[in-house]
């Protein structure tokens, strides 16, 4: 966040826990990587980062004058107490309702940035004579992958909110296939160590980011473009188990095609993955049984960023 002489500038609270019950049901398109179509709402739950920035500030900084300082805390009560008003589905919508109320309410404000991670619920399922149904009051806290998402929203001349900035990304998956990937063909020289591989236990750590073309088409569930988190890790999965892997780069990179084809929508793709291949401790026998352990550091890591003009090239190319 910048001011406008280019330097650096903003203030903001950390960790802010929100835990809001009751939220509208998100509904989404199914897709046919993914058995996800939506979730209840029941409890609609935000680790949140908000940091507010503008000219204004500066005099707080360079001359201790809090005059117009909005305590940090203050700006918790306002992330608590507004989060109740959401009527909306989607953490995109809610970042930018929190957002815009709050330049909104501050006019000297200039600037905000709001980020947040998802803190994921997953409904208890009861046994019942029809099978297994959802509690609708239980839910179990669940570790793993998350939705992350973050916007700017910057106030430009006629004093109104313009959205500045937005990507949503699911953050922290962790995925390993045990047959199906290979690392081989690489530069063999002085440096070299690592044997060819035919067939590795691959485990990896995926982020995986998006950008819309239309930000409005992630503010709001109700246009029916919404891209969720649950189906890009599906339909990652899907890609991961259906292609042979020849490196991660590849991976990450047919994995960019497949979200690109399905979500046309989405104008960039983005990926960072983390090598984490299982260490063979007992090699596998004919029928697979092996012993793995976790790799040890250093580790390697991919990053990339794809467009649609990438989807149009492989397109053509086919
Ligand atoms: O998928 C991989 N890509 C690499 O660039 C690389 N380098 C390495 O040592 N192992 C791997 N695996």
């Amino acid at each position: 966040m910048q001011a406008s002489d280019g330097r650096t500038m903003y203030y903001g609270k950390d960790d802010v826990f929100v835990y809001r019950t009751y939220a509208r049901p998100l509904t989404v398109r199914p897709i046919p990587e993914s058995t996800w179509t939506g979730e209840d709402g029941v409890i609609f739950a935000h680790r949140i980062t908000f940091a507010a920035g503008g000219d204004a500030f500066f005099s707080s900084f360079a001359e201790g004058d809090n005059a117009r300082i909005v305590a940090t805390d203050s700006m918790k009560n306002f992330i608590l107490r507004q989060a109740a008003a959401y009527d909306g589905a989607t953490t995109e919508g809610l970042l930018a309702a929190l957002g815009r109320r709050f330049l909104d309410t501050y006019a000297h404000v200039g600037e905000v940035k709001l980020s947040a991670e998802r803190l994921p619920f997953e409904p208890a399922l009861l046994s019942g004579a029809d099978g297994p149904a959802p509690s609708g009051l239980v839910y179990r806290a669940s570790r793993g992958e998350r939705l992350r998402a973050e916007l700017t929203l910057t106030r430009i001349a006629d004093g109104s909110a313009s959205l500045a900035a937005q990507e949503s990304g699911l953050s922290e998956l962790r995925l390993i296939k045990v047959s199906g990937s290979s690392f081989q063909g690489f530069i063999r020289d002085a440096y070299t160590t690592l044997p060819d591989s035919a067939d590795r236990p691959l485990h990896i750590e995926l982020d995986v980011g998006w950008r819309y073309a239309d930000p409005e088409d992630a503010l709001d569930a109700e246009r029916g473009r919404y891209v969720a988190a649950a189906q890009v890790r599906d339909l990652a999965q899907q890609v991961f188990h259906a292609r042979h892997s020849p490196s991660i780069q590849h991976l990450i990179w047919q994995i960019g095609l497949q979200l690109l084809r399905r979500f046309a929508q989405l104008e960039e793709v983005r990926f960072t993955s983390a090598n984490r291949t299982w260490e063979a401790v007992v090699e596998p026998d004919e029928g697979g049984r092996a012993v793995y352990t976790e790799p040890r550091p250093p580790y390697g890591f991919q990053g990339l960023s794809m467009t649609r003009a990438d989807l149009r090239r492989e397109e053509e190319r086919r």
